[in-house]
This record gives structure tokens, C-alpha cells and sequence, in this order.
């Protein structure tokens, strides 16, 4: 199977502080990556390095078996839903413009055609926005904004999906939906990853598990790493509450 993303012996540090260090993972096409660790852990930073927002101190990262600072034509096959995404930027557009955003990336800005629209009709059906496409970004609320982020990542569709806690804010019933379409992913080969500190519902989705902090402690499938030792060094003793004293 092709190695979507490889990343070796990656270093990044803010003022001198190293956040990351000695990372090394690779994911292949179609897998599930879950990243969990606690905050401050550099899971974010990762993730921008990932996408190419941000460069390493040192290390190589590949992407569709290029170096993700030279990526072209191939940018347009990530589709990244960020943390704290920028919202300045999207105040005066409507939501079925920046769903639309993601597919225009997509198809290099050229005219949308009707496949276009009615797959952009389609990600704001999954994502229950469709009755809000007329609203504006700007005035949704916190989960009706993640809704719609998710919503044009989806769009473009994406070989390489990267989401940093897409659901905080987001209702369980949508959080439920939105599951249910990551596996459907799956089954088209596009490969995920995501970033969620609900430990219960990412150990049981993903096929692999990267729990990080600052240095990637364990890299594996959840069923065969040794989770329990590992959340502990992770989170200390508060890694009870965290897996929802499944433990
Ligand atoms: N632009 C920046 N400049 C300086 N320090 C930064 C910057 N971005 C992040 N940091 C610091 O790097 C560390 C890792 O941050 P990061 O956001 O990657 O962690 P995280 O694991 O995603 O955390 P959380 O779970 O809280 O979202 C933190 O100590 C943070 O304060």
C-alpha cells in the first residue's frame, strides 16, 4: 500500500524550547491515525508541519511522497480542519460559500460544474448544515461553525483528511454522524488523522494510535499497545478520568 505520509527524526522547538522531538511515524493509504496526549503536548504543531504551515526545525516530512514544503498540485488532496481556525478571514461570507471554498481548492478555481454543487449539497446534507447555507459564518455558533470547517474539508475530497478536535463544541448526535462518515472514508482509501482528547472514542475508531508528548511515546494499533502504562506516563494518574474510568 502507498505511504501517504512519512515523517523522520523531526525536531521543532518555539524560542528555543523544543516542542517536538525525535519523531517518527508513517501512515499508509486508507489508515486511521489517532493522535492523543495531553495539552502542550505539541499535537497541534504537529499537525501544521504535517500540513506544510509550518517548517521543522529538522527532520524530513513527506507527503504523497514528496517533501511537504515542495507540495504543488498535490496541496489540494489535504484537507486540514484546524483547531482555531482564523475567523476573521470568513465573517462576511456564507456558509455555502466556504463549504464551497474547499471545492473550489479542489478543482484548481475554475468554474464549478454540477458535480461540483451537488457534492458541496451533499457534505452540508452529512453534516446537517444545508437548512443554515444562507447564514453567515461569522454569526453560527461555536458547533455550527466546526460543522461547517468539517463541511469544506470534506468538499475537497480530501486524500489525506487532518483534523485538529473536530468535534469540541459539536453535539453528540453530529459527533455520532460525523464517526459514521470517517469510516466511510476508510472504505474510499483517503487516510485521516485526528487529533481528539476523547481517548474513549478514538481508541475504538483508529487503526492506529500515536500518544504524544513532545516525544511520541507509543505508535501502534490500540489493541496490541500497552495503553494503560503509557496513558499514565501521559497524563499521570488523572489518565482514569480521562478514559473514562474504563481503566
Ligand atoms: N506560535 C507559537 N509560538 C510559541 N509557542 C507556541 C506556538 N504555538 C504553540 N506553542 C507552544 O508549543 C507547545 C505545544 O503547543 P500545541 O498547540 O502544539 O500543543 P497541543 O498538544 O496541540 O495542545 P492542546 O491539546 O492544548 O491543543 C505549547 O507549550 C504552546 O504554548
Amino acid at each position: 500500500m502507498n505511504k501517504i505520509l512519512e515523517i523522520k527524526n523531526l525536531y521543532h522547538s518555539y524560542n528555543h524550547e523544543l516542542i517536538l522531538e525525535n519523531i517518527n511515524l508513517h501512515l499508509l493509504e486508507g489508515e486511521f491515525l489517532g493522535i492523543i496526549g495531553p495539552n502542550g503536548a505539541g499535537k497541534s504543531t504537529l499537525l501544521k508541519i504535517i500540513v506544510g504551515i509550518i517548517k521543522p526545525l529538522k527532520g524530513t516530512v513527506k507527503v504523497f511522497n514528496k517533501d511537504v514544503q515542495f507540495l504543488n498540485e498535490e496541496k489540494k488532496w489535504i484537507g486540514y480542519v484546524p483547531q482555531k481556525p482564523d475567523l476573521e478571514k470568513y465573517l462576511p461570507l456564507k456558509v455555502k460559500e466556504i463549504v464551497a471554498l474547499g471545492r473550489r481548492v479542489a478543482n484548481n478555481w475554475q468554474k464549478l460544474t454540477a458535480y461540483d454543487f451537488d457534492l458541496i449539497d451533499r457534505v452540508m446534507e452529512e453534516m446537517e448544515i444545508k437548512d443554515i447555507e444562507n447564514k453567515i459564518y461569522g454569526e453560527l455558533s461555536g458547533g455550527q461553525q466546526q460543522r461547517v470547517l468539517i463541511a469544506r474539508a470534506l468538499a475537497q475530497e480530501p486524500k489525506l483528511l487532518i483534523l485538529d478536535e473536530p468535534t469540541v463544541g459539536v453535539d453528540i448526535s453530529t459527533q455520532n454522524k460525523f464517526y459514521t462518515l470517517l469510516r466511510n472514508f476508510k472504505k474510499q482509501n483517503t487516510s485521516v488523522i485526528l487529533v481528539s482528547h476523547d481517548i474513549g472514542i478514538i481508541t475504538k475508531e483508529v487503526d492506529k494510535l500515536a500518544c504524544l508528548n513532545r516525544k511520541l511515546y507509543l505508535h501502534g494499533c490500540p489493541e496490541e499497545i500497552a495503553i494503560h502504562g503509557t496513558l499514565k506516563e501521559l497524563y499521570g494518574e488523572n489518565f482514569l478520568f480521562l478514559t473514562h474510568k474504563e481503566e
